[in-house]
């Protein structure tokens, strides 16, 4: 019998099209069942409450349909904001935010504590069961002092702070969640040989998370459509070769480069399937995972 105290549908098409659009889902269902997802939800993509809602109800739904999902969040705008009311102003270099000891304090603040949060509460308000945790959390993110290499002088290396190069990821109690059925929700915080706080950026978290579970798919939800062109128009598919001339010609920059960058390295380490989408899109993450209207980006390894 029908169920008539579930949540009210939001849909508005016949019955029978309804019907035929969630048989349509059952290949990729039966393709994906009992794989590991890992997603990516970027800050910029989480600014709208009702798509924030959607992202968690979609979350859901590919967890009770048989998919083992783990969200890596990230938090830059919400950092911003926290920033700025203690007087500081973020700086970036190659796509990482300089990080002193006060701006790691707010890091630490802003991703383990309020997004981390907000992103399982909204989860748990959907009907899921995530559990929350920052790479402290069973040792999940061991790193160390990240330098970056200078472009213009090879030689030299670029120091931004606290911000980490990750060593380690001890997957076992990411197993342990999923093998009792919650969705581990994780903040990009990583901690040093001594104990030490690291800032790590998002997009490399979640491809190393899902390098190391051999994941299915890797899912990055940002805010744009997907890699652009130096038109502005989509790339639907880019090779390393691609990739490698857009940074060289300034085409790609910015926030983009951390997430190419371990896009690729998740890619060509053996995570089937990497994606950049544009997390503003309604339900973009059931259109790439339980359609053939995949939105976005996908990267190839070779
Ligand atoms: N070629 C490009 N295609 C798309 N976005 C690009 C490109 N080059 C730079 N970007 C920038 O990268 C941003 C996405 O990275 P970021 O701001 O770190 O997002 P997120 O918070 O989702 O990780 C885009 O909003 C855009 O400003
Ligand atoms: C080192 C570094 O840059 N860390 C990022 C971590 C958060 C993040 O990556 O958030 P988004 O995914 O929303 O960009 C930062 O401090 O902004």
């Amino acid at each position: 019998m029908t169920d008539r105290t579930a949540a009210p549908a939001d849909s508005s098409y016949p019955p029978a099209a309804e019907a035929s659009i969630l048989a349509a889902a059952l290949p990729y269902i039966k393709r994906f069942h009992g794989k590991t997802i890992v997603v990516k939800y970027g800050g910029n993509a989480m600014t709208d409450e009702r798509l924030k809602q959607f992202f968690a109800r979609d979350v859901v739904l590919l967890s009770l349909v048989g998919m083992n999902v783990v969200v890596v969040h990230g938090g830059g705008p919400q950092i911003e904001q926290l920033l700025s009311r203690v007087g500081k102003k973020g700086e970036f270099i190659q796509g990482m935010r300089v990080t002193d000891a006060e701006t790691m304090e707010v890091v630490e603040m802003v991703l383990g504590g309020q997004v981390n949060k907000d992103v399982v509460n909204l989860i748990n308000q959907a009907g899921g069961h995530a559990v929350g945790l920052t790479g402290k959390d069973g040792g999940l993110i061991r790193a160390k002092k990240l330098l970056l290499a200078d472009r213009q002088h090879p030689e030299e290396l670029i120091d931004v702070g606290q911000v980490g190069d990750i060593t380690q990821i001890a997957p076992s109690l990411i197993r342990h969640l999923q093998g009792g059925g919650f969705i581990p929700v994780i903040a990009p915080i990583g901690v040093g040989p001594a104990g030490e706080t690291y800032n790590i950026n998002a997009d490399v978290v979640a491809g190393k998370i899902a390098e190391v579970l051999k994941a299915e798919k890797l899912v990055l939800l940002t805010n744009t459509p997907g890699v652009l062109d130096e038109n502005g128009e989509l790339i639907t598919g880019i090779t390393p070769r691609q990739i490698d001339e857009m940074v060289a010609d300034g085409t790609l920059s910015g926030g983009m480069l951390p997430k190419i960058g371990s896009a690729l390295d998740a890619a060509r380490n053996g995570v089937k399937s990497v994606h950049i989408i544009d997390g503003r899109v309604e339900h973009a993450l059931l259109l790439e995972i339980l359609t053939d209207h995949g939105v976005g980006t996908m990267i190839r390894s070779h």
